[in-house]
């Protein structure tokens, strides 16, 4: 197992990625996530946040240069071990969730450690100690008892589901969550009340935070802000 406080939890040098038949290249001369680190992630809309986020995940592929998670270059694994590095390694907030809406919301977290023997073994020694774990996550971020076992993930609000999401990738404490825009669909009090339960529950693990979101406003919860584009650096300060 890697231990996530000894190395960088991303590294990233001269690193360089293009869509095919775009002109724009998006460019990160040097970027580092230090371990344990939160990272707010800004920019513009199309200035690559979600692209950079798929070349951290391993989903996409650099077009130059490499990108170390871990200690672990991408460049080195093949797609199979790339994916289950990212499921060993990795939580993932996507933008639309991606649920699976006819499951309980109980059963959408366990499915976060589905395919890490380690992050289920982290997440409990016996299937009920596991789904304990997933109970536990998701009323530590506020979704309510008598949703989390019977109800149907895709019956629930947007703001319900959110919660579903972010315990799926949290379960099991990975080294690094990133999330895309998990909070766009909340009004301001709630973004807050939620992040705070959400960073609060990455201290609990451990996990470093790459963070995506339009809304400058919760820069201020993180250790450092990142700007891909015109994002005023005034703004950046955390
Ligand atoms: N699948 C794709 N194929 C070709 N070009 C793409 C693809 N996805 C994104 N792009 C291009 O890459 C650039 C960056 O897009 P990306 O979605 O990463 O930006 P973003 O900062 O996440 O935007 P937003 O804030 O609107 O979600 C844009 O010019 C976009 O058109």
């Amino acid at each position: 197992m890697i231990p996530y406080t000894d190395v960088p939890l991303v590294s990233c040098r001269g690193l360089q990625f293009r869509w095919p038949g775009s002109d724009i290249t998006l460019t990160m001369d040097d970027f580092t996530v230090a371990p344990g680190e939160r990272m707010f992630l800004c920019g513009p809309s199309g200035s690559g946040k979600s692209t950079l986020l798929g070349l951290l995940s391993g989903v996409l592929h650099a077009t130059r240069g490499d990108v170390t998670v871990l200690g672990v270059p991408f460049s080195t694994l093949s797609a199979e071990r790339r994916d289950r590095f990212r499921a060993e390694h990795l939580g993932y907030v996507f933008q639309q969730f991606n649920l699976l809406p006819f499951l309980s919301p109980v059963e959408n977290v366990l499915l976060g450690c589905a395919w890490s023997p380690t992050r289920a073994a982290r997440a409990g020694a016996t299937y009920p100690a596991r789904r304990d774990e997933a109970i536990r996550l998701l009323d530590a971020l506020g979704l309510m008892a008598q949703l989390v076992e019977r109800s149907r993930t895709g019956n629930l609000s947007v703001g319900q589901q959110q919660r579903v999401a972010v315990a799926r990738a949290l379960i099991g404490g990975p080294g690094l969550l990133i999330a895309d825009e998990p909070t766009s669909a909340l009004d301001t009090n709630n973004r807050d009340v939620f992040l705070r339960l959400l960073l609060a529950e990455c201290t609990r693990h451990g996990t470093g935070v790459v963070f995506v979101s339009h809304d400058m406003s919760l820069a201020r919860h993180f250790d450092r802000a990142v700007s891909l584009g015109d994002c005023p650096p005034s703004q950046m300060v955390a």
